[in-house]
């Protein structure tokens, strides 16, 4: 590929000891976003986004990254409109980042890593009765992906700054019960999209990503922040949270559409 060295096909990733490429897989993510291939499609429409920051339930570590939980049992926290045929639920953000701010991402733009991603992961409440059972289904999933880059400091990103050391080691939880997602989107509305996969276990071929043009600024204190964090439980010998992106995947018979020219 135009920036990537895939390894051996089916070998296993040290982070998450999964493969690193699905046996069969055709759809997997992330890939590198190459700006001049993308095609514009005038059809698609703006995304609308429709966030109850009191559907916030807690924020915990899961020994692959931080993710804040939201309560989905009602379509209160919503995304539609975009590529998407249907209505989709909020279920939980979380983020990508590296040991240093030259690479994070699991995506990338011509190539180009950002020091961290924001995954915003969402199931198609219209057609299926739980986040689990969207989880195997091809338009089951909808993620917004968001990159995060060095500069000013973000304020919203920074009530979750706080929280991280009361969730430093793997399978802690904190009640978290007021937070406003949009906070963390960038204003400008632009954005690609791809059928694509999960990029941790169970790494299905079920996600719709929207991947924001843009990305939002955050400062050194705040990634410095996310790398405090451990992939290790309390009494195990520490490891720390860093690098917990997957490797890029081949683009194979795909193209990546964009919402602007
Ligand atoms: C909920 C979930 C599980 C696994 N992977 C992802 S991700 N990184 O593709 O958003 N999300
Ligand atoms: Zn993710």
């Amino acid at each position: 590929g135009a920036c990537c060295s895939y390894r051996l096909r089916d070998a296993l990733h040290p982070l998450w000891q999964s493969p690193l490429t699905i046996p069969g897989g055709t759809r997997q993510s992330p890939i590198n976003i190459q700006w001049r291939d993308s095609v514009y499609d005038p059809f698609l429409k703006p995304l609308k986004i429709s966030y109850d920051p009191t559907t916030c339930l807690h924020i915990w570590n899961n020994g692959y990254s931080f993710l804040v939980e939201f309560d989905d049992s009602a379509d209160r926290s919503i995304i539609i409109g975009g590529p998407l045929e249907n209505q989709y639920r909020l279920k939980q953000f979380h983020f990508h980042w590296g040991a240093v701010n030259d690479w994070g991402s699991e995506h990338t733009v011509d190539c180009k890593f950002y020091p961290a991603e924001l995954h915003l992961v969402h199931w198609n409440a219209v057609e299926y009765l739980s986040f689990e059972e969207a989880v195997m289904e091809g338009n089951g999933l909808a993620v917004i992906g968001v990159f995060l880059k060095l500069g000013a400091r973000h304020e919203g990103l920074q009530t979750l700054v706080d929280a991280l050391p009361a969730v430093r080691h793997k399978d802690t939880v904190i009640e978290f019960d007021v937070f406003d997602p949009s906070c963390l989107l960038p204003s400008c509305p632009d954005y690609w999209t791809y059928a694509g996969s999960l990029t941790t276990p169970p790494l299905t071929e079920s996600v719709t990503w929207i991947i924001k043009k843009k990305p939002i600024e955050v400062d050194e204190d705040q990634l410095e922040a996310f790398r405090t964090l451990l992939f290790t439980s309390h009494g195990e010998e520490e490891r720390r949270m860093v690098d917990n992106f997957r490797p890029l995947q081949p683009l194979m018979d795909r193209t990546v559409r964009s919402s602007f020219r």
